[in-house]
């Protein structure tokens, strides 16, 4: 009889879904569970690698060489069998790897970091640079980019004669913060015996044992002692001396939160959302899983809707999941949230450093939170018991993972609802089009607010025909109208948010000579310039170089700086607008912790006339002194070449227009466009969700796109640009023997970007309604061609993707 366990191992480049087996050292045999992290040998022996448990059998049989697990990383499982489970599914969904899957719902600390080094096994060795390195140990960190060429070699013939070896150690990254406590040993009987020995002027050592008589035994953080009871440190010391007490390690969390939020209560619900909370309490209290499409306008009081349920939720004793678009850029949101339930709530989000993002994991683990907000990855929080989860603004792209896993939260959340029998809630002004349709072949309960909290009437949407204000002005970005509403405003003393709609933030520079645009040396894309480094800088692959003064192609100087970045706006508005305050948001702005929520704080406090930004201004602000909303450009989003680009436009265009007049006072928005006449421009005029989406649903049926059609998207990318082309060619042989002829391939053809960090991407997309042999086609593909990832060359297979190009 053997005790072995299966191991899902984490080996980048030769992946596979098959566990691998391992013997159970005896130390270990009543330790292992399932779901905890191990580390385990792999190939010959010296290389050391993170794995997790996937089972345990303590009777299996195995022929072969088998090895032992080394060791456990954590003491108890940081997966639970639910999470465990959801992996399988996941990776078979997403066409990627159950590892992957894994590290994806754990916390970024608990991934192994991998550390080589290097093992003197012969110290006769006579390269006297090499011995150098080993001067203080034998055993030394080994960090080959850091070496010069002529030692890295000289190692490199070491290691072939069996002199040096290399160790491939794997190192947990996952601490909790450690400080210092202290713990009155002393018993409170012989505290009145040692107070008389005390010299009568020693009154912090009176202070102190007046403490201890108190609370005794109790382990309290050192430095929080020390203030409260205004100690010095030498007083503790001294009582160390004394036998009273001793210092230990207590852990503590790390606080993510450094502002104070200010208590908040339940509102009493108009009727529309009344009849919302009680189709939504229904499956939490019976134990259903159900999903509901929130369809409700901009200001329709969705979030109380979700804070009632989430209540019920609790009230049940279950817990809840919360899921905003990326939440360090809806501040307002968290705080309603955490004013509401105060300690409960843990927040996953970006804006969180590591070791603060492992503390709310852990105290969502240990059931210390049981309610979760957060953005994508907190849809994998190890909370027990979910009662309800819900998804804010369901349609926000960022919900879709961009990267190896390809998960879609939407996806997973009803995954999670099953298990747990319970509602998921999709909230939006603008559902995708997938949900929308989902809802009306009742596949989703379809529950709408059509109307504003008070029945404040939504703002009045004018358009503006940029064409001819640049005939009549010579401005394209400031029209008459939109510039006397500002001036209007800020002498009312109300506020304006302004959306300059950009998919990058800044601009670039072109010759007016000879028409040359500076290029990233490394992928197919102008560099964008950046004036508060004074560079120019590459959004794919981080490139940055001085901002050239001469053409560097015909060396003439009459370069020029296109485009309308924030800031260029921003100084032109304030010439124009000379006594507005504005304040500028974009990712040069906001990149310091905190900063976008200090920023909308100090316009919500009414320090500011002029909120200007990009599109991360559009969602979820309530500011009830806004009336006026100016979109300046509306049509960068029209010209992506992808299908979606009107349902982008409309989305957009409809969720900024609703930070207007959300108070008392009426709103008004003006949006300025090339393209007056283009539809998804024209029906945000009125809101008008519905028709915009049976218009949408009418041109996706004819040009047969989702959400008529499937899709799945195929990359090879390679340095060597003829190798990514012909491995997509091989595979569009294997789709087209495979597949029957009602699905539709677009391509091999380049990516619409093609080069990206000196990587070329080609593509294939195939559009289905029913192919029942994709999946185990796909599942191949994906197989076959890992072993190619050695060699640079990766195949990624994307479901459902949001990006066409
Ligand atoms: N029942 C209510 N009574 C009074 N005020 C309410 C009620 N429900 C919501 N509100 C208030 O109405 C405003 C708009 O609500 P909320 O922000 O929840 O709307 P929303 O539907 O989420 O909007 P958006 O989609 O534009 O972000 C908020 O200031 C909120 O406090
Ligand atoms: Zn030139
Ligand atoms: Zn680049």
């Amino acid at each position: 009889m053997l005790n072995l366990a299966k191991i899902i191992v984490d080996v980048p480049t030769m992946q596979t879904n098959e566990p691998y087996t391992y013997r159970i050292p005896e130390f270990l045999s009543d330790q292992l569970q399932r779901g905890m992290r191990v580390i385990v040998p792999f190939g010959n022996g010296s290389r050391k690698i993170q794995g997790i448990v996937w089972d345990i059998d303590y009777a299996g049989t195995f022929d072969g060489q088998l090895k032992d697990i080394e060791s456990v990383m954590d003491l108890s499982p940081v997966l639970n069998s639910e999470l465990l489970s959801m992996s399988k599914w996941m990776a078979n969904k997403t066409f990627s790897f159950q590892i992957s899957c894994i590290l994806t719902m754990l916390p970024g600390v608990m991934h192994a970091k991998y550390q080589k080094q290097l093992k003197l096994l012969d110290s006769s060795i006579d390269n006297e640079d090499v011995k150098k390195l080993f001067y203080k140990s034998k055993i030394i960190d080994f960090n080959p980019e850091e070496l010069e060429n002529d030692i890295l070699k000289n190692i490199i013939k070491l290691k072939r004669n069996n002199k040096i070896e290399i160790k491939y150690n794997v190192k947990n990254k996952a601490h909790a913060k450690k400080i210092l406590g202290i713990q009155p040993i002393i018993k409170p009987s012989d505290v009145e015996t040692i107070f008389k020995d005390v010299r009568k002027n020693a009154v912090n050592q009176q202070k102190l044992l007046t403490y201890i008589k108190d609370n005794p035994q109790e382990i309290i953080a050192q430095r929080y002692l020390c203030n409260k009871y205004n100690i010095s440190e030498s007083t503790i010391k001294t009582a160390i001396k004394k036998k009273w007490l001793i210092q230990t390690q207590i852990e503590e969390y790390r606080n993510p939160y450094k502002q104070k939020v200010e208590r908040n209560y339940p509102l009493k619900l108009n009727n529309e959302q009344q009849s919302a909370v009680n189709k939504i309490n229904d499956p939490i209290i019976n134990s259903l899983d159900k999903v509901f499409l929130l369809e409700g306008v901009t200001g329709s009081g969705k979030t109380e809707v979700y804070l009632q349920a989430i209540q019920k939720a609790l009230s049940m004793n279950k817990t809840a999941l919360m899921l905003v678009p990326e939440i360090s850029l809806t501040p307002q949101m968290s705080r309603r949230v955490k004013g509401r339930f105060g300690d409960r709530v843990a927040m996953l989000h970006s804006g969180l450093s590591n070791g603060e993002r492992y503390d709310e994991w852990r105290r969502i683990e240990r059931g210390e939170a049981d309610v979760v907000v957060g953005a994508r990855s907190a849809i994998f929080a190890p909370l027990n018991d979910i009662g309800i989860i819900i998804m804010d603004e369901e349609h926000d792209s960022s919900y879709k993972q961009d990267e190896t896993p390809r998960y879609h939260t939407r996806d997973v959340a009803k995954w999670r609802a099953k298990y747990h029998k319970c509602p998921v809630v999709l909230g939006s002004a603008t559902p995708s089009l997938e949900s929308r349709a989902r809802a009306t072949k009742g596949l989703y309960d379809l529950i709408k607010l059509p109307h504003r909290i008070n029945n404040k009437s939504l703002p009045k949407v004018n358009i503006i025909d940029m064409k001819n204000e640049l005939i009549n002005n010579g401005d394209e970005d400031f029209s008459d109208e939109l510039l006397n509403a500002i001036n209007n405003r800020i002498s009312k003393g109300e506020q304006i948010v302004l959306m300059l709609n950009r998919r990058g933030y800044s601009s670039f520079i072109m010759c007016r000579t000879c028409g040359f645009v500076l290029k990233c040396p490394n992928c197919d894309i102008s560099l964008t310039l950046h004036m508060d480094t004074k560079t120019m800088k590459c959004h794919y692959c981080g490139h940055e170089e001085q901002i050239p003064y001469k053409c560097p192609n015909c060396n003439d100087n009459k370069i020029r700086y296109y485009g309308t970045g924030t800031q260029k706006v921003q100084s032109k508005l304030q010439k124009l607008v000379p006594n507005s305050r504005i304040i500028r948001m974009d990712v040069d702005t906001t990149r310091k912790k905190g900063a976008h929520e200090r920023l909308l704080q100090k316009f919500g406090q009414g320090k500011a006339d002029i909120l200007l930004g990009t599109q991360m201004i559009a969602k979820g602000l309530d500011f009830p002194n806004v009336t006026l909303v100016g979109v300046l450009n509306a049509d960068t989003s029209l010209d992506l070449p992808d299908f979606r680009s009107s349902e982008k436009t409309f989305e957009l265009l409809t969720q900024v227009s609703g930070r207007a007049g959300r108070a008392e006072k009426n709103g008004l928005v003006y949006i300025q466009t090339f393209n007056p006449d283009n539809y998804a421009i024209q029906l945000s005029k009125n809101q008008d969700y519905e028709q915009f989406y049976r218009t949408e649903m009418h041109l996706r049926h004819i040009t047969n796109y989702p959400p008529y059609y499937f899709t799945v998207k195929i990359t090879s990318s390679d340095v060597n640009e003829s190798k990514a082309a012909s491995k997509m060619f091989e595979i569009s042989k294997i789709l087209k023997a495979k597949l029957s002829n009602q699905t539709i391939m677009l391509g091999p053809s380049p990516s619409s970007i093609l080069r990206i960090k000196n990587k070329y991407y080609y593509q294939i997309i195939l559009k289905y309604k029913n192919e029942p042999n994709l999946h185990a086609c796909l599942e191949y593909i994906l197989q076959h061609y890992q072993k190619d990832a050695q060699k640079g060359l990766y195949v990624n297979i994307d479901p459902d993707p949001l990006n066409f190009m």
